[in-house]
């Protein structure tokens, strides 16, 4: 059964306005706040940093989910912490080192997330599922908002939904990009657990229903 969890991408957000809009989504039915970390080499777009994070945490009433589209993730894990990350993902091609990376987040006491892009096959996370809270499947290629929706993730969720059955089904299934009221409930179906929205929600005429809409798809 589908968790049905929604976790809307602040990057999507007005950057003026950054209360209103946490106090937005601390009123809304939102699971999570995801946070998008870019850094220009990993992905072709920067994003903010910790001091933007940290302003975020600061109104934030909901757990935040850190997405990391970094090449070195090591060495700011602890800052993710200290800017309030209870999830930290890391994508699988920027990790040298995966298990030591998703060991030292759990360490840390987060959970633990590996992201797979969308051309990669979801049979090159079987020796790390052991390992991990949360698969996010990339339905865009990383670095912007705003993109559509790749439509074999469909299948690829499937695919990873009979792995995470038999690896263990506690872990969750997270689908990141071109999220909207014509996917979603097809994408839970599949067996996705967490949506992330950013356009579809922040640029609609009512965020906090768009919210509601997209737990009900
Ligand atoms: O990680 C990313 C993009 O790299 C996403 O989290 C986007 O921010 C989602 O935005 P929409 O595709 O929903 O507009
Ligand atoms: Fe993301």
């Amino acid at each position: 059964m589908s968790r049905k969890l929604i976790a809307p991408s602040f990057l999507a957000a007005d950057f003026a306005n950054i209360q209103q809009e946490v106090e937005m989504l601390n009123s809304s039915e939102a699971d999570y706040i995801h946070i998008d970390i870019m850094d220009g080499v990993f992905v072709p777009n920067i994003s903010f940093g910790f001091p933007v994070c940290q302003a975020i945490h600061q109104h934030a009433k909901k757990p935040m989910d850190f997405h990391l589209m970094i090449e070195h993730a090591d060495p700011y894990l602890e800052d993710c912490i200290k800017a309030g990350a209870e999830i930290i993902t890391v994508h699988e091609e920027a990790c040298r080192h995966l298990h030591r990376t998703v060991t030292e987040i759990r360490r840390l006491g987060a959970k633990a997330g590996v992201v797979i892009n969308p051309h990669r096959p979801v049979s090159a996370l079987e020796e790390i599922l052991p390992y991990v809270d949360l698969v996010l499947l990339m339905s865009v290629n990383p670095g912007f908002g705003g993109q559509k929706f790749i439509e074999t993730t469909f299948d690829k969720v499937r695919k990873l939904k009979k792995m995470v059955d038999q690896a263990n089904p506690e872990i969750i299934i997270e689908i990141d990009g071109g999220v909207n009221d014509k996917n979603a409930g097809e994408l839970f179906n599949a067996g996705a657990d967490m949506l992330v929205a950013g356009s579809f929600v922040f640029k609609s005429d009512d965020p906090r229903q768009t919210i509601s809409n997209l737990k009900k798809a």
